[in-house]
């Protein structure tokens, strides 16, 4: 089975996939909603001609059937998704990656000796790229969990952190323990997106080196930034 990247990106099309493998994307979960299956089909195949070129991995969200039917190097499950027993059977034969999704310490407990290859956790912050999400963990939910998974010893597939992910995240998530992060939005919405792969690239493989996010980051990382500052200065009453 390949090594479970420390940077997922997560995208909707070929030329995205390919825009960010240029600037070193190593994994690529392709993630299609309100498609036919033939549809889904169709970009896949041009998403994994992307991914064969650049050595990176293929997941497929939501449809193991999918990911064996192309042969792709594997599949996200969510708790809604289903794979049945012959399904899951077919991918581990076939030495396919699985992973799956968590929001809670219980929900990463569960999967303990079981073939999982990791647990994406979160929501991490507010995303509009996924809607119903599960409760937000921020910083302060990642230590914990991570805290408590350190000082269980449970044999625990990696942890990578998802949700509302941006550049300036990375040192602090990554102290917590989690293994990489998974995102869309970050790199996919970016004005030049090999650039700003190429930035999440360097800085998951040393998340210690310094990140000054005022002065060289876009300006959707600052709007975030700014964003939180006026939600923590709103929450501050004077008297
Ligand atoms: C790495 C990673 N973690 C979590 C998810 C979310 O999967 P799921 O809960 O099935 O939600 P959808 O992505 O299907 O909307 C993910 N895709 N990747
Ligand atoms: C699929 C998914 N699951 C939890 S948050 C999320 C969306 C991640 O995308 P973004 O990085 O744009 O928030
Ligand atoms: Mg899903």
């Amino acid at each position: 089975m390949r090594k479970i990247s420390k940077l997922h990106f997560i995208t909707t099309s070929a030329a995205l996939a390919e825009q960010a493998c240029r600037g070193g994307v190593d994994w690529i979960q392709l993630r299609l909603k309100n498609v036919s299956y033939e549809e889904y089909r169709k970009v896949a195949l041009e998403v994994q001609d992307v991914c064969k070129r650049y050595n990176a991995t293929l997941i497929i969200n939501d449809l193991p059937r999918l990911a064996l039917d192309i042969n792709a190097d594997g599949v996200h499950l969510g708790k809604e998704d289903i794979m049945t027993p012959e399904e899951e059977a077919a991918l581990l034969a076939g030495g396919h990656i699985i992973g799956c999704t968590t929001n809670t310490l219980e929900d990463i407990l569960h999967f303990k000796n079981k073939p999982v290859s990791y647990l994406g956790l979160g929501p991490f912050r507010h995303t509009t790229t996924k809607q119903n999400l599960s409760p937000i963990l921020g910083l302060g939910g990642y230590k914990n969990i991570m805290e408590s998974l350190r000082t269980s010893s449970q044999k625990l597939p990696p942890v990578i952190a998802i949700g509302g992910i941006i550049l300036y995240d990375i040192p602090s998530l990554f102290e917590t323990g989690i293994h990489g992060i998974a995102l869309s939005g970050a790199i996919g919405n970016a004005s030049d997106i090999s650039a700003k792969a190429a930035e999440f690239t360097k800085l998951v493989n040393d998340p210690t080196a310094s990140n000054d996010p005022w002065g060289n980051s876009d300006a959707q990382t600052r709007d975030i930034i700014a964003g939180g500052i006026g939600e923590i200065i709103g929450n501050i009453t004077f008297n």
